[in-house]
């Protein structure tokens, strides 16, 4: 290949990489949580992120949004580098990704709508009540939330309108990258199922990348392009769940081919039956 095109080449790959982690350690005390990660999220696609309970799933998405300092490795964002110190190198980054964490992290002497206006207000502080508040009505809306949630305040919602609010607070700045940290954990099948598809819809309609932790295999089944294992303090295997499949590790085998692993088989081929 032709130098130029070689050029052409790595930066059309870089260009379709969301996120990229070479070789990331991550430790606390003498405790090694990651010990050389590397993974690549594709641009536009849903990667769930699974492992067992203390694998370092969380603290991968915590390195990866620069909230953790990690002991080596290297890790860019949308092509721009996250600095190690703790604080993003450039802190615009974080205006193009929002976060969903465990429990929806709201503020709970906050309203449903004043949630979403804080990082409104955050980055966009010249913006007017009026806007702010249309802003944050349509946010509501666009996650499944009615009109009249708004103005609610967390307590006053059901476990699953809660999890939605923070998904609204999450989009509020229009990101390009989304981050869900176990957003069905806690809901009943149907609530969780019914979260899956508005996931999988605002990736298709808002053209999102999704990097998505969960233990949930319907969720895995139904809506994730590929699959990352986190095992071993790496990530051991990515790829579709066929691929993964094929892979003879204990843990994966395990995992997928369960009795959870092939109710969630059943049930996706039921459903696949019944769209046809
Ligand atoms: N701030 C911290 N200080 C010390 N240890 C930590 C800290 N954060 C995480 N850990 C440890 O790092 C390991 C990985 O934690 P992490 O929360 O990333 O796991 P996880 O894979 O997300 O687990 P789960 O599936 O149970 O949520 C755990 O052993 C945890 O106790």
């Amino acid at each position: 290949m032709a130098d130029n095109d070689q050029v052409a080449s790595i930066a059309a790959e870089n260009d379709e990489i969301a996120i990229k982690v070479r070789g990331l350690v991550n430790s606390f005390g003498d405790f090694r949580v990651h010990d050389g990660v590397d993974l690549d999220v594709r641009r536009g696609e849903i990667l769930g992120v699974v492992g067992g309970s203390g694998t370092g799933k969380s603290v991968l998405m915590r390195s990866i949004i620069g909230l953790q300092i990690p002991d080596e490795g290297e890790i860019t964002v949308l092509g721009i580098p996250i600095g190690g110190g703790g604080e993003l190198d450039d802190p615009s980054l974080s205006k193009r990704w929002g976060i969903l964490f465990q429990g929806g992290a709201l503020f709970s002497t906050l309203t449903v709508a004043e949630n979403v206006q804080v990082p409104l207000r955050e980055f966009y502080p010249d913006l007017g009540q009026g806007l702010l508040d249309e802003i944050a009505s349509f946010k509501v809306v666009t996650s499944g939330l009615p009109v009249d949630a708004g103005p609610k305040y967390p307590s006053e919602l059901s476990g699953g309108m809660r999890k939605r609010a923070g998904l609204a607070r999450a989009l509020a700045l229009d990101p390009d990258l989304l981050f869900l940290d176990e957003p069905t954990a806690g809901l009943d099948p149907i609530g969780a199922a019914a979260f899956d598809e508005l996931t999988l819809s605002l990736k298709k309609t808002l053209g999102l990348t999704v990097f998505l932790i969960t233990h949930d295999l319907d969720t895995l089944y139904a809506i994730c392009d590929r699959v990352a294992v986190l095992a071993d303090k790496k990530v051991i295997a990515i790829g579709t769940i066929d691929e993964l499949l094929a892979t003879d590790h204990p843990w994966i085998q395990e995992y997928f081919n369960g009795p959870r692993g092939r109710a969630a088989t059943a049930a996706k081929a039921a459903h696949e039956k019944e769209a046809v």
